[in-house]
């Protein structure tokens, strides 16, 4: 399957769209030029026109005629509004591919705006698809061929690790990767914050924080057979630092708290999905 030659329309140019924009440009060799983008308004239209994408203001109609694959990127309470201005198209035209990056919204309500339209996948991306590191993980419609399933794990592939689940989950993968950078930069600010305050200078300290978080991440993908307690037991040396330091995070309760952050961005993202 040649991804290159699809016609790909963004509804909606904000941060998701731009990351995976970027990410099928630079990493999946997806010619700019088949790449469109709409959005109400000229506010994103340099970095689209810098990276020779169409960049399509207020009219989000044309801009799915002929398109392959159509993605939403609004927020999740644009899913009936845009719908509503689009499905003319998608229901009668062409037999596009639906994909929605919102949070929360279900195949059947997407399905539902667009006519009972069925050709529908939701997937849940993240921002380092810039960077071709994303992680995400998506759901078909039962009404999806396999070959959709293939075109969908092809086009992610290129900006990233992607997971197949089941669609009741798709809201657990936000919680966990969807919103996960903005946890792990927070991670990052602080070990960078506290080389800091133990008198390193903020540069050298922002730059061996996010090479440690990026190193240990590498090597638990990389050692997929060895228990992650085990790769922390190897820097713990016996009566050493950094035992004094996890022991600390623990007593702090470091992972009661991801438990609770991820368990409180799942709940908001079913949230999002009951309101529309
Ligand atoms: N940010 C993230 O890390 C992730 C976001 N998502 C999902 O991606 C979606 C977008 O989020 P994000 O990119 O962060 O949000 P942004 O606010 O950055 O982007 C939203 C975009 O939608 C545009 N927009 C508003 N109204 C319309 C309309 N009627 N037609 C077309 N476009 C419209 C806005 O236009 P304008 O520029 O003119 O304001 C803006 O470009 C959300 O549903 C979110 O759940 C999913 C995974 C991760
Ligand atoms: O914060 C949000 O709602 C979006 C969804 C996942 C990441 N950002």
């Amino acid at each position: 399957m040649d991804i290159s030659q699809l016609q790909i329309t963004f509804l909606g140019g904000g941060n998701m769209c731009e990351a995976m924009v970027r990410g099928f440009i630079n990493n999946g060799g997806i010619d700019p030029k088949k790449i469109t983008v709409s959005t109400p308004s000229k506010r994103t239209e340099n970095t689209y026109k810098e990276l020779k994408v169409n960049h399509v203001v207020g009219d989000n109609k044309s801009s799915v005629k002929g398109a392959d694959i159509i993605i939403y990127c609004v927020k999740p309470y644009m899913v009936k509004p845009v719908s509503e201005e689009i499905n003319s198209i998608v229901s009668e035209k062409g037999n596009p591919l639906v994909i929605s990056v919102m949070a929360g919204v279900t195949i059947d309500t997407l399905s539902s705006v667009l006519n009972g339209y069925g050709r529908c996948a939701r997937v849940m991306p993240n921002t380092p698809s810039l960077v071709g590191a994303g992680a995400c993980g998506y759901a078909l419609s039962p009404k999806c061929a396999d070959t959709d399933g293939e075109l969908v794990e092809k086009l992610l592939s290129s900006i990233g690790v992607v997971k197949k689940v089941a669609e009741n989950l798709i809201d657990s993968v936000t919680g966990v990767s969807g919103s996960g950078p903005a946890y792990v930069y927070m991670f990052i600010e602080a070990l960078g914050d506290a080389g800091v305050v133990n008198g390193l200078d903020r540069a050298t300290s922002r730059a061996l924080a996010a090479q440690t978080v990026f190193g240990a991440a590498k090597m638990v993908l990389e050692n997929p057979d060895v228990h992650i307690a085990q790769l922390r037991n190897n820097v713990e040396s016996p009566a050493g630092t950094t035992v004094s330091g996890t022991s600390t995070l623990e007593k702090e309760g470091l992972r009661a708290c991801v438990i609770k952050a991820v368990t409180a961005a799942t709940d908001k993202a079913k949230e999002l999905g009951k309101s529309n």
